[in-house]
């Protein structure tokens, strides 16, 4: 785990976030020198066999650009035009600056829908884990032309920080154009302080954190958010200034940069914790009182046998509530089977999964993995 900036050197895989308003040099289009600049310290931490994941905004930014225009406009289908034309600029200026140095990388465009179905989830891991085995860089965006409002991220630090749970990654670096996090908005008071080092849980950096500049979205509101969710899996985060000349080198080398936010919990327990925090529930299984003990006490995965009544519409990979007797969320998990498909199988053995369904894809209804108590 690490907790102070000395012990960045021991992070093996990194995520890296580049906001907007460093991307695009306050809103001229995307600039190529500062991209050249990041990669080229990217580059020497690959060498050092550091694997690096980049999550990358400016697509909205860019498209204005392209498209003429001065303001970000406020409607959301005028948004996923500008990002549909910018994602492409955006891509093919990452893919061209690390060509320079022999290097490829592929563009990957997630929604919270993506990662919040363990199927796709499952997938998308795999699909990043390949591209890393292959030495290929992600370059990850929200697939801005396709979310609805309700669904949507807005801002990439949520979805950087979805990403290192996804990946399980060691380090989140939240570039922006602020030195870090300070006890005030620095737009708003120039001689704010700024915060070296805090635990990403402390209570007290909510009332320091005021929301974005022009270009950006969130501010430091969602960038401490994402700190903290990054730490359900056990990544620290540092939020650090993209404007600075080396200041990836001088993260990787353990300076002092920017502000480090680090976890206090368990690298698995954080996982189940981020499940339980993030997902929308799809459905209700109730569960009979033996199950409910079963859970409760020995932390065993759900069974068929243990549940007694299904609510909702969901499929395979979905979160779904698990309910004692009396309606009380007791636990809730990723289930193994659609709630067609738990219909016909409720009460019944596991062994007589594939007799009643012509298919068992997994004995438990529930992993003890994919699942969380309350
Ligand atoms: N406590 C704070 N410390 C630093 N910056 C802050 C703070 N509160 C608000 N901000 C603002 O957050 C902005 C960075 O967020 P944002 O504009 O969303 O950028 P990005 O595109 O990099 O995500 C800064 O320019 C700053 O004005
Ligand atoms: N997906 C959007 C990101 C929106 C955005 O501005 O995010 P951020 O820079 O993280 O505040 C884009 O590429 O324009």
């Amino acid at each position: 785990m690490i907790r102070e900036h000395a012990a960045i050197p021991k992070a093996r895989r990194w995520v890296v976030k580049i906001g907007s308003s460093l991307l695009t040099e306050d809103g001229k289009g995307l600039s190529r020198k500062a991209m050249a600049r990041w990669v080229t310290q990217f580059e020497a931490l690959r060498e050092q066999g550091i694997e690096l994941v980049l999550v990358s905004s400016g697509a909205i930014a860019a498209g204005m650009e392209s498209l003429g225009w001065q303001e970000r406009p406020e409607s959301l289908d005028q948004q996923q035009a500008a990002a549909a034309v910018g994602q492409m600029r955006l891509a093919q200026a990452w893919e061209d600056i690390f060509q320079i140095f022999g290097s490829q990388t592929a563009q990957v465009l997630l929604t919270h829908e993506d990662l919040s179905d363990r199927g796709r989830y499952l997938n998308g891991r795999s699909t990043l884990r390949a591209l890393l085995s292959h030495k290929v860089v992600p370059i990850i965006n929200e697939n801005d032309t396709v979310v609805t409002d309700e669904i949507r991220f807005g801002d990439n630090d949520t979805l950087a920080a979805l990403v290192a749970n996804l990946l399980d990654a060691d380090l989140l670096v939240i570039l922006t154009d602020q030195t870090g996090l300070f006890k005030e908005d620095p737009r708003k008071n120039p001689n704010a302080e700024l915060i070296q080092q805090a635990a990403a849980d402390d209570n007290t950096l909510d009332a320091m954190v005021g929301d974005a500049g022009r270009l950006g979205r969130g501010g430091m509101i969602t960038k401490l958010r994402a700190a903290r969710l990054a730490a359900r899996s056990g990544a620290t985060t540092v939020i650090a200034c993209g404007k600075q000349d080396k200041i990836i080198e001088q993260l990787s080398q353990g300076q002092r940069q920017g502000t480090l936010l680090w976890s206090g919990r368990e690298r698995e327990v954080a996982r189940k914790q981020w499940l339980a925090g993030q997902l929308r529930m799809n459905g209700k299984l109730q569960l009979d009182d033996g199950a409910v003990k079963v859970l409760k006490q020995s932390g065993r995965s759900l069974l068929a046998v243990g549940v007694r009544g299904v609510e909702g519409v969901f499929r395979r990979g979905e979160l779904v509530a698990c309910v004692d007797t009396q309606g009380r969320e007791v636990a809730r998990g990723l289930v193994n089977y659609s709630s067609e498909d738990v219909k016909k199988i409720q009460g019944k053995a596991s062994s007589d999964i594939s007799k009643v369904l012509g298919f068992m894809s997994d004995e438990e209804l529930i992993h003890r993995d994919n699942l969380v108590l309350l």
